[in-house]
């Protein structure tokens, strides 16, 4: 099956292009490298050297004989996706294109501004592309589990049954995101929904959460294939952060009181759960969304977790509650429902002690490419 994987110079989407290409898929790129320049512009870099993406992939090819194409170009430009689409005739198409940190989206007017232009004009572009000439072709397209917030009750996948009047509906379940980011994914939502009920499209809209961990079998197989891991104050989220912030011996980052409860998924389930996506499509017409986790986890308590597992390999690992730069509830219900891929064969990676020894470790052997400058968070969600 030929697969366009869109944002595949990314953290999900170079995991995913090589764990698709490994298992036979027809893999092709399409990015704009535009996530190498925004680390430019802020001055930040990833804490593993990232080989350029033709480097990657002629790498990948010469060990494994499999061959990615690649189109270098902006999914805003329609005639630009457009063509690569005719080129490349996907039958699937994995969308994780997009702007996709909430503090960069609340830098200023301007940055939420591009965000939002860039994540709902591109998903845009693309169900047009598709209604156009592919209306066959299923997109799965990465979504976020920021899209429902936090709400004083249970989570469902998606949609939510309601009874109102003594009238009853299965309706979108509501949405409360806590970022111009997170609203951009969920305006990709109500325009993908809008598009597969009028045109018949078929698509997946995957509620991801937060993603940790580096490893992957492909991505480790080389140093040359090895995936990007944030650790700054923008693009760096909250388990990986606190295992480079261990390894430098900087204390822990925790925003105000850390009951923040979200849900995590190693990445080695990212890339299944890319598959299971792919190889159980939509219906025609169907919107379907996964909520993509495999567990929740408080942020105080993912501080505790690194720690333990710090301290256990000769680490001193202090833990800080700083002054929180979001606004965001710090203590809260948080129950949501995850059953679908795993009904479809997810076997999740929990969060191990192994797996943060080895993200610890991981972190210390790169540790000399840190800039301590970027670890404190820069961006407030607050006026003035
Ligand atoms: O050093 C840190 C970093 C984060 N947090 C807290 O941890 C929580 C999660 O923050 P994050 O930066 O790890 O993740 P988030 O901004 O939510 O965004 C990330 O996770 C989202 C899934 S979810 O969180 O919405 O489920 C994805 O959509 C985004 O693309 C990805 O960047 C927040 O309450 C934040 O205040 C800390 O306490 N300390």
């Amino acid at each position: 099956m030929k697969v366009l994987v869109i944002g595949g110079d990314g953290y999900c989407g170079w995991a995913t292009a090589l764990y698709l290409s490994n298992r036979g898929y027809e893999v092709g790129i399409l990015d704009n490298l535009i996530r190498r320049h925004w680390d430019d512009k802020l001055g930040v870099d990833t804490l593993t050297p990232i080989a350029p993406i033709q480097q990657r992939i002629r790498r990948w090819q010469e060990l494994t004989g499999k061959s990615i194409d690649l189109f270098v170009g902006d999914i805003t430009n329609y005639e630009f996706l457009s063509k690569t689409l005719h080129k490349f005739e996907p039958e699937a198409i994995v969308h994780f294109g997009e702007q996709r940190s909430a503090p960069y989206s609340m830098i200023d007017r301007e940055h939420a501004v591009f965000t939002q232009v860039n994540n709902v004009v591109g998903t845009l572009n693309i169900l047009y592309a598709m209604k156009e000439d592919f209306p066959d072709s299923h997109l799965v397209k990465l979504g976020t589990m920021g899209e429902y917030g936090t709400p004083n009750i249970d989570i469902e996948e998606g949609y939510i049954t309601i009874e109102h009047n003594g009238r009853k509906d299965t309706l979108p379940y509501p949405k409360q995101p806590g970022s111009f980011y997170h609203l951009s994914k969920v305006h990709d939502s109500h325009n993908i929904h809008f598009a597969c009920k009028i045109w018949g499209l078929r698509a997946t809209d995957l509620n991801q959460g937060v993603v940790y961990g580096v490893l992957t079998e492909e991505t480790g197989m080389d140093e040359m294939l090895i995936n990007r891991l944030d650790y700054d104050g923008v693009f760096g989220t909250a388990l990986n952060r606190f295992c480079i912030q261990a390894a430098i011996g900087h204390p822990l980052t925790v925003y105000g009181k850390g009951g923040q409860t979200r849900g995590f998924l190693d990445i080695r389930d990212t890339v299944r759960c890319m598959e299971i996506a792919i190889a159980n499509p939509a219906e025609a017409g169907q919107f379907r969304v996964f909520n993509q986790f495999t567990e929740l986890f408080s942020i105080g308590d993912l501080a505790m977790m690194v720690k333990k597992a710090g301290v256990a390999i000769g680490l001193d690992v202090e833990i800080n509650h700083l002054q929180n730069p979001r606004v965001e509830l710090e203590e809260h219900y948080f129950n949501a429902k995850n059953t679908k891929l795993l009904d479809l064969g997810l076997q999740p990676h929990y969060l191990s002690d192994s797996l943060l020894d080895s993200l610890l470790n991981f972190a210390t052997k790169y540790k000399d490419r840190v800039d301590m400058n970027q670890i404190l968070p820069t961006v407030s969600w607050r006026r003035g």
